[in-house]
């Protein structure tokens, strides 16, 4: 994980700003200066981005405003719906150029960010591929962004490795490892380090161009057998923007004098409106196409967004909105047939799920979830799926392989024909279910968690033993915003009970507390892993701490609580807690925090798609975020803080006040991820939006909760016995 212990190196990024980098006519670059960064950072290479930019900015504007004018409509009433302008190529007769024979075989692909070791680990996991994302599982930092270029460069050229300090463990790749795709971010998203004739960069053109060309000879020769590079395609809602993707890999095949029809990519169905543009999409991509795939989450948050303004369309609970409801269902079959017919893969989605360590019979009912939602998929006509972790790439790959026995795909024999007769009622069918008290407090609590692990430099965490990204946590969020707007009335528990601000506020404030003792058994494991820490001082990362503590261990920390056991007796550790306790007293001061999120704000999330409410820009509270009203004690932080770049100060910092802060804001938002009206941040909900609890570490059910929540898009929801104990309305009293 890369976290904003980087900060230390902000100093010289004052000094150099683009200066740092040897940078063609009209670029500025606002990211720090580092070395390994000036690799990727070439001259060359970033006059290919410009190339990129300067053709093909005005298609992307128009592109977005196109967006504009659907949300519009939408929001006046319409209904997406297949355009009778494109009927001739939804019926007509043809196919995409042939699948590269490299990437016939993807039964099933495992995805993560593009962090150094979990690269590695993820292309020698045993998946046929690995997409290394920039997008929803990379929370997106100069830092982050410039390492996954670096890493990935790396990866291709097979030279990849990383030590693992912490557990004196070498990481290398093996002989045979995962073909790579990359996933760039959407088009809607700046890149506000690179400025290009004044304006940022599009993000998703920085991450496409750095890659192609560092990588596109490399990746040919070792990976592509020919072909490539590969690469998914996120957020797209027209088949328009599908056809700018088709030029710009044109121009990039054209700059690299490789063959057209090179490139290929993946499409992500995963808008409401881009479901039924899926015969455009790959018309305009069938040179370059190698199927689409199910973006099931933020096609759930796609669901919300679309329909923000139609309060009949309310989405049920967050874990009921499965691949059985009828409009998800619909959506599946109808991408298999629409794929099968112009001879490319259908690929299935995402299980959140992810291995539960400490006990086996939530494991093994996790790893049933799995296996019944990849078995409903291969047998839906699905030619492979995804998964979030490398210990389920055998559940899924034994599925997949039993019932799609010798052939790499289904492609020729599952046409799925009777998805033909799929009607627009059918993918917009309102889904079933009901909306609970559980249900927003779980929005909640995933929601501050997932937004403060975000913007502490990780995009994607472990919350409950679940896989949340930014899709996901999205889900969350405008579920709450929703339900928020239309007031509903609660379902279950909550009966009756409005989902006001107020009680918004209520809630809010009862999970930070549930968050806090949960994070509380998690506090001794920190301190035991500083302990290990702490020679030398522990100027380092400090977030895999869970890991290295044997489950033995774990268990008996839990059950003595809190600043106890016996792992914690020697003079290390003694020493350990003297600088733990005294951390803690610092990083509980207001104007601390408040200078975090200054810093944050200023250096490292000028890209953030939906937390620009860390911008200096604010119109809360007139002493929030003021730099003329922190203290002086604030300053000398700060300097030290520069000083030593890795510092554990800074490390503790990641803090669940800001994501309270963040979900609060970000659910009182314009559903858009593009524009915040700052107006709108909303001060009634809670007095206090800054109150730092502690850090984010791992999640785990507290102790004599049930482990399983069902995540599955396949199963409904069990009931979380802990939080049915009170009712919530004297809750809240
Ligand atoms: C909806 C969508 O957009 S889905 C696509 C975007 N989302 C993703 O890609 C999420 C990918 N998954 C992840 O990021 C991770 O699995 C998490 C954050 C959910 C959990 O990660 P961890 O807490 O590290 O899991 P855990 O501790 O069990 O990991 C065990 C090992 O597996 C590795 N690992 C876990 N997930 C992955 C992964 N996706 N790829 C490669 N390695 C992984 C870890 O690095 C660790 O390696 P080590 O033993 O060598 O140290
Ligand atoms: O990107 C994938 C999704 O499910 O969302």
């Amino acid at each position: 994980m890369m976290g904003f212990g980087t900060y230390g190196n902000l100093l010289p990024m004052k000094k150099k700003g683009g200066r740092g980098y040897d940078v063609p006519e009209g670029v500025d670059i606002r990211g720090r200066y580092d070395e390994e960064f000036a690799k990727i950072l070439t001259k060359d290479a970033l006059q290919f981005v410009v190339d990129l930019q300067r053709e093909f900015r005005n298609h992307v504007n128009y592109a977005m405003e196109c967006r504009k004018e659907a949300k519009r409509r939408y929001n006046q009433g319409a209904l997406p719906g297949f355009d009778p302008a494109t009927r001739n190529i939804r019926e007509g007769v043809w196919t995409c150029a042939p699948v590269p024979p490299a990437v016939a075989d993807r039964r099933v692909e495992i995805t993560g960010p593009v962090e150094r070791k979990m690269i590695i680990n993820a292309l020698n996991s045993g998946a046929k591929v690995f997409m290394a994302d920039f997008e929803d599982a990379l929370s997106p930092s100069w830092e982050n962004l410039m390492r996954g270029q670096v890493n990935l460069k790396d990866a291709v050229d097979g030279t990849i490795s990383f030590h693992d300090k912490a557990r004196n463990r070498d990481y290398k790749l093996n002989d045979q490892i995962a073909k790579l795709f990359v996933r760039p971010r959407g088009w809607h998203l700046p890149e506000a380090h690179i400025l290009i004739d004044g304006e940022p960069a599009t993000g998703c053109l920085v991450d496409f161009g750095l890659y192609f060309y560092h990588n596109y000879a490399k990746f040919r020769q070792n990976q592509g057998a020919g072909f490539g590079p590969f690469f998914y395609l996120p957020k797209m809602e027209h088949s328009r923007e599908a056809k700018i993707w088709n030029n710009v890999f044109e121009r990039a095949e054209k700059m690299a004098g490789i063959e057209r029809g090179s490139i290929r990519a993946t499409v992500l169905i995963e808008t409401l409106p881009a479901v039924f543009q899926m015969d455009e999409i790959l018309y305009e991509l069938r040179d370059h196409s190698v199927g689409l795939n199910c973006g099931r989450w933020d096609y759930i948050f796609s669901y919300v967004k679309t329909f923000q303004a139609h309060p009949d369309r309310l989405l049920p609970d967050r874990f009921q909105v499965g691949m059985t409801q009828h409009f998800m269902r619909s959506y599946s079959e109808l991408l298999i047939r629409t794929c099968h017919r112009r001879g490319v893969h259908a690929m299935g989605g995402m299980a959140a799920q992810i291995p539960i360590r400490d006990d086996p019979a939530a494991n093994e009912a996790a790893l049933d979830l799995v296996r019944k939602d990849k078995l409903r998929e291969v047998k839906a006509g699905h030619d492979g799926t995804w998964a979030a972790h490398p210990g389920l790439i055998s559940v899924c790959m034994e599925v997949f392989t039993n019932n799609m026995g010798n052939a790499p795909n289904q492609i020729q024999n599952v046409k799925r024909e009777d998805a033909a007769a799929l009607t627009e009622e059918d993918l917009l069918q309102r889904p079933r279910g009901v909306r609970t008290m559980e249900g927003l407090r779980l929005n909640t609590r995933v929601g501050i968690q997932y937004l403060a692990a975000w913007l502490t430099g990780s995009g994607s965490v472990p919350l409950y033993n679940l896989m949340e990204d930014a899709a996901t946590a999205e889900i969350s969020r405008v579920q709450n915003w929703q339900w928020l707007k239309y007031e509903v009335e609660l379902d279950g528990d909550g009966l009756g009970v409005k989902v006001t601000k107020e009680l918004f506020g209520r809630v809010v404030e009862e999970e930070m507390t549930r968050i806090e003792s949960e994070l509380e058994l998690c506090e001794v494991d920190l301190l035991h892993c500083l302990s290990q820490l702490i020679h030398p001082f522990p100027y380092n990362l400090l977030q895999r701490h869970d890991d290295d503590l044997c489950l033995e261990c774990k268990r008996k920390e839990r059950r003595k609580g809190r600043n106890s056991g016996s792992v914690l007796d020697n003079t290390r550790v003694i020493a350990v807690q003297f600088i733990y306790n005294a951390v803690q007293f610092i990083y509980r001061s207001k104007s601390l925090q408040r200078l975090f999120l200054l810093s944050a704000s200023l250096f490292d999330f000028p890209n953030s798609p939906f937390l620009s409410f860390i911008s200096l820009r604010t119109t809360e509270t007139p002493t929030s975020y003021n730099p003329t009203a922190l203290s002086p004690f604030s300053f000398l932080f700060l300097f030290f803080s520069l000083i030593f770049p890795n510092s554990p100060f800074l490390s503790l910092l990641e803090n669940t006040g800001a994501g309270r802060k963040g979900l609060i804001y970000a659910t009182n938002q314009d559903l858009s991820r593009q524009t915040f009206n700052e107006e709108e941040a909303v001060h009634s909900i809670t007095q206090d939006y800054y109150s730092i609890k502690t850090k984010i570490i791992k999640q785990k059910p507290l102790p004599g909760e049930t482990h399983s929540i069902s995540s599955s898009p396949l199963e409904p929801p069990r009931r979380r016995s802990e939080l049915a104990l009170t009712h919530p309305t004297s809750r809240l009293k």
